[in-house]
């Protein structure tokens, strides 16, 4: 039986469609590389789900997580789900919010595939999807008992003005559908509001904070590196 391709809005040249059973984004090759899909069975997640370095991870202890502490997450810029995918793995319930309609529609095909494969079900089952802008919805979530995040992650794109600065052109389609992120400090502010311990943002390591209020502590890693914002009647 072959599956109905979400309708969803794309910039000339890209194609969604199925692809040996997943949902894949296509474009030329030449231009954009191999087709972008969600995957959580096998592959890249599939090898740090087992040799990652678990709670020793960047994300890991940037969320919070630590022995006996694990807790509930909204990945208000969920993307391709790789940071909520370690983070559900690691046993914290997570639900990602991402705004481009196509790439919720990967996440929700891939979702789909890890529920029905035997090593991700369990984690797939902690994992929950919506698809809308995360600043407005956040507030919504809590009022309404749906959700209510202890920690709330972001990971908003870094503008590169220089076209230059891609690298992989699997990541020219992602950054071709979900633009810049200029709106970050309006998601931050956002995510202040409703994030019972603590909000934390995901940054290229030599970049400044989201414009808006300091961070209180950061984390740094090779790459990148966690600014920590502390809820406010925590941090006294
Ligand atoms: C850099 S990517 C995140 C990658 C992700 N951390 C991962 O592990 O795959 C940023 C994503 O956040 C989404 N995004 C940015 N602002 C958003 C908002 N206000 N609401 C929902 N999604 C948002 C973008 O569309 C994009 O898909």
């Amino acid at each position: 039986m072959s599956q109905a391709v979400p309708e969803v809005l794309l910039p000339p040249g890209l194609t969604l469609g199925y692809m040996e059973g997943r949902l894949a984004l296509a474009g030329d090759e030449r231009e954009y590389g191999k087709p972008l899909s969600v995957d959580f069975v096998s592959g890249k997640a599939a090898h740090r789900r087992q040799f990652g370095g678990g709670r020793g991870q960047l994300v890991a202890k940037a969320c919070g997580l630590a022995k006996g502490v694990t807790p509930s997450v909204v990945d208000a810029t969920a993307g391709l789900g790789r940071d909520a995918f370690v983070l559900a793995s690691l046993g914290a319930p997570v639900l990602m919010i991402e705004r481009v309609a196509a790439i919720a529609a990967l996440l929700s095909d891939g979702l789909a595939r890890a529920a029905a494969a035997e090593d991700t079900a369990a984690i797939a089952a902690r994992m929950y999807l919506r698809h809308g802008d995360a600043a407005e919805r956040l507030a919504r979530l809590v009022a309404d008992a749906e959700f209510t995040p202890q920690v709330v992650h972001l990971d908003p794109m870094f503008p590169h003005r220089d076209k230059s600065a891609l690298v992989k052109k699997e990541m020219r389609v992602f950054r071709e559908l979900a633009g810049d992120d200029d709106d970050a400090p309006r998601l931050l502010e956002a995510a202040l509001d409703v994030a019972t311990h603590r909000v934390v943002v995901k940054r290229p390591r030599k970049a400044p904070p989201i414009a808006g209020p300091a961070p209180q502590h950061t984390l740094e890693g090779k790459t990148s590196r966690y600014d920590l914002y502390v809820h406010r009647s925590l941090s006294r």
